[in-house]
């Protein structure tokens, strides 16, 4: 019986087709699979045929209805495995299998496919300009250290005669092969041989450095080996899995990194996967989720987490889809879930019930009351810090244990005297709390995890998305819901994307991931553009890793050697004279987006930073007949409407296109959310840091175009050297 294998450009044809035209391909795919390959051969009705004057001659086309065909690559040794490259319109289909051609890389050892005519012409006209240049783009290399780096003859030839970025750009894929375009792209961008091998090649699994003493692979074994653009299909049910709903990547190729990370087969213990933004770091959560669930055993419960309810519910809805119906039985182990939401049913268990969540202005009045006529310089905002992110965060239950602490994190000083009144206030604002039947979220999540740990776990597993804005109360709970044990605790997270104020060493919350701790560098949602243009936000700054936040830990993370494989307009910066200008450019820019490059509005999002000037952009959209809905009222997937929402509300989501308004001086960073320098220096640091992490989640929500403005003074974290 042949085996079948679909490629991405198969399946983005297949995506396109009408319903009944996809029904066609599906019961000749399956139709395929039923013959022999000689019978497959024979076959009148298939026409399996060679194209006459095919650069490749492994190519064949097949007839799937009338108007369409398939185009295949049939295998050149015993493995019988056929891989299925595009479904077109005949002509279509003839005119891409004659010019293209299917090889191996040496380095990578996967299947690459070229524009053998195309490359051919511009290897013509690149020559003769080449001549007269003074120097060549790749001179600094030799031929050897290419050809280690996966660089084949043909693609060696161009190299040679690419005199600038550009004439390298003019090739990209698809005319070149996609691994060894990846590979000249990072050297032509200033990275050496080592950087290419380490972040290029490595991760698919190549040791040997030198391309001479490597083994040869075949193209069956090439095929397998291209698991981010190749998935063999083994059972019908795996093919409906495939084909079934709108084509989305993600579902079906993982980069090998990524795959790597979800389907190792067992972790020792907790493990952690980090990387910038769009990297994909979810989309590794729910394929860990996938592994976890269909290798595990039938009692096994799994307790998915993020951040906040609507992400919870988008993340549901992804599960669902990545294990489509083959495996919706397994959803049933699953509880998909914010980590306070799961705080309050575990102490919706307890006698008390679980108490109401305090609002912030209502735990602001509630620590006035608490500090009554106690005369001191302590502010509402800096008794909550200190009890959150001290008292909570350390877990600590007594006077005595408050004032022998060391306060992480915070700036000030504070002497015994000052400890032993500050903690009468928080007895107090305590005890009011709770007559109330009211906690901070904060609370609720020390009291939670306090139950579970007494009364035992509840899952087999913990995933966690969205890992580095969680407070170590949160932590704890998470700590307890699970046993140590092999795959306890797998979590996500990326510490440049801190937007609330909640640092912790995951050691001292006995999560314990060294060793398996991990990252990612490719981003799938942005360009490169709005990815670089993000990145220079943080440049200068250091971040402590995911885990390591204890500032003793030390360890750092960076993100350097981030890069996007799309590409698209520079994002704009622009000033206005005053608010009303802003609004009058906001609207035109979203018109441009949805009518001339047919944007469905729902896919445009407009952020600020304060909550008046959400309103008021909604109002003046909403006055020029677009139609504007606000993220926080949940609008349903889909439904119309651009969305408009406060920075923080962006977190976690993605556009095609987003605009950042109101970016003054005085909105961004919203000092009345920075503790003051002379209150506690290392806060304030804290806080001016998040309000920079806040604009970099913001600005790398969008995928193709980044639109940044502002009336009056600018806000001073933008860098004004950009355009
Ligand atoms: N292997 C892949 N192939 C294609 N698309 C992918 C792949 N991995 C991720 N994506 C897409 O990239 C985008 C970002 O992925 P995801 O949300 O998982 O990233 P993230 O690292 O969690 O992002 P962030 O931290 O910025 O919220 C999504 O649209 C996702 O579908």
């Amino acid at each position: 019986m042949p085996r079948l294998a679909l490629t991405e450009g198969f399946l983005s044809d297949f995506s396109s087709l009408g319903s009944h035209e996809r029904k066609q391909v599906t019961e000749s795919i399956k139709a395929f699979g039923s013959f022999s390959v000689s019978e497959l051969r024979a076959h009148k009705g298939l026409h399996l045929e060679k194209l006459q004057g095919a650069r490749d001659p492994r190519i064949r086309t097949i007839r799937v209805s009338r108007s369409l065909r398939g185009v295949l690559l049939a295998p050149d040794d015993s493995s019988e495995l056929f891989t299925l490259l595009r479904v077109r319109p005949h002509d279509e289909a003839n005119s891409w299998a004659v010019s293209r051609a299917y090889s191996v890389n040496s380095a990578t050892g996967a299947l690459e496919v070229r524009n053998v005519t195309q490359l051919e012409h511009l290897e013509t006209y690149y020559e003769d300009r080449a001549v007269e240049a003074p120097s060549r783009l790749f001179a600094a290399h030799s031929d050897t250290v290419l050809r280690d780096l996966g660089i084949d003859d043909q693609v060696l030839r161009l190299a040679r005669i690419c005199v600038e970025e550009s004439d390298l750009a003019a090739m990209r894929p698809p005319l070149l092969p996609a691994d060894q375009f990846e590979a000249l792209e990072y050297l032509a961008a200033g990275h050496s041989a080592d950087e290419v091998w380490e972040q290029l090649i490595v991760p698919r699994g190549q040791t040997v450095r030198s391309a001479d003493s490597r083994e040869p692979v075949t193209t069956s074994e090439a095929v397998l080996r291209s698991s981010d653009r190749i998935v063999e299909v083994t059972s019908p049910a795996e093919l409906d899995r495939v084909l079934s709903g709108d084509f989305e990547r993600w579902r079906v190729f993982l980069h090998p990194t990524q795959h790597r990370y979800a389907y190792h087969p067992r972790y020792r213990g907790p493990a952690q996967v980090t990387g910038g933004p769009g990297t994909g770091k979810t989309v590794v959560a729910l394929h860990r989720v996938r592994h976890l669930l269909r290798t595990g055993l039938p009692e096994d419960r799994l307790l998915l987490t993020t951040f906040t309810t609507a992400m919870a519910s988008t993340l549901r809805d992804q599960l669902a889809l990545l294990l489509g119906e083959a495996d919706a039985h397994l959803l049933a182990r699953v509880e998909v879930t914010t980590v306070d939401a799961f705080a309050a049913q575990v102490l919706k268990a307890t006698p008390g019930g679980a108490p109401r969540p305090l609002t912030e202005a209502s735990e602001r009045a509630a620590w006035k009351r608490a500090l009554g006529d106690e005369r001191s310089a302590w502010s509402e905002r800096f008794l909550a810090q200190e009890y959150r992110n001290v008292v909570l965060a350390q877990d600590l239950r007594t006077a005595a244990a408050y004032l022998a602490c060391t306060r992480h994190g915070r700036g000030s000083q504070l002497g015994r005297v000052q400890r032993a009144r500050l903690w009468k206030v928080m007895e107090r604002f305590r005890e009011e709390t709770a007559s109330r039947g009211t906690a901070t979220f904060a609370q609720l999540a020390a009291r939670a995890a306090a139950r579970l740990a007494a009364h035992g776990p509840q899952y087999r597993h913990v995933v966690v998305d969205e890992a580095q804005d969680l407070h170590p109360a949160q932590w704890r709970v998470l700590r307890a819901a699970v046993a140590p044990a092999p795959d306890d605790i797998f979590l996500v997270g990326d510490p440049h994307q801190r937007i609330y104020d909640n640092r912790v060493s995951l050691r001292s919350v006995g999560v314990h991931v060294r060793g398996r701790s991990s990252g990612l560098r490719v981003n799938y949602r942005s360009t490169e553009e709005i990815l670089s243009w993000s990145v220079r936000l943080l440049s200068d700054l250091a971040f402590h890793e995911l885990g390591a936040d204890d500032e003793a830990d030390g360890a750092t993370d960076s993100l350097a050697g981030c890069r996007s494989v799309l590409r698209g307009p520079v994002p704009t910066q622009r000033a206005f004279a005053s608010p009303r200008e802003e609004l009058d450019a906001l609207v035109a820019q979203v018109r441009h987006w949805s009518e001339r490059d047919g944007v469905p509005l729902a896919e445009i999002a407009v952020g600020a930073r304060l909550n008046s000037t959400v309103d008021a952009v909604v109002a003046r959209l909403r006055r020029d007949g677009l139609a504007a809905v606000g993220v926080r009222a949940s609008p349903a997937p889909g439904s119309a409407g651009v969305r408009v929402s406060t920075m923080h509300g962006l977190k976690g989501l993605e556009f095609r296109c987003v605009a950042l308004v109101g970016l003054t001086s005085s909105a961004l960073p919203y000092l009345q959310q920075v503790s003051p320098a002379d209150e506690d220096p290392a806060q304030h640091r804290h806080d001016l840091l998040a309000e920079r992490c806040l604009l970099f989640v913001a600005a790398t929500r969008a995928r193709d175009a980044l639109a940044v403005s502002w009336s009056g003074q600018p806000s001073s974290l933008l860098d004004p050297t950009t355009p």
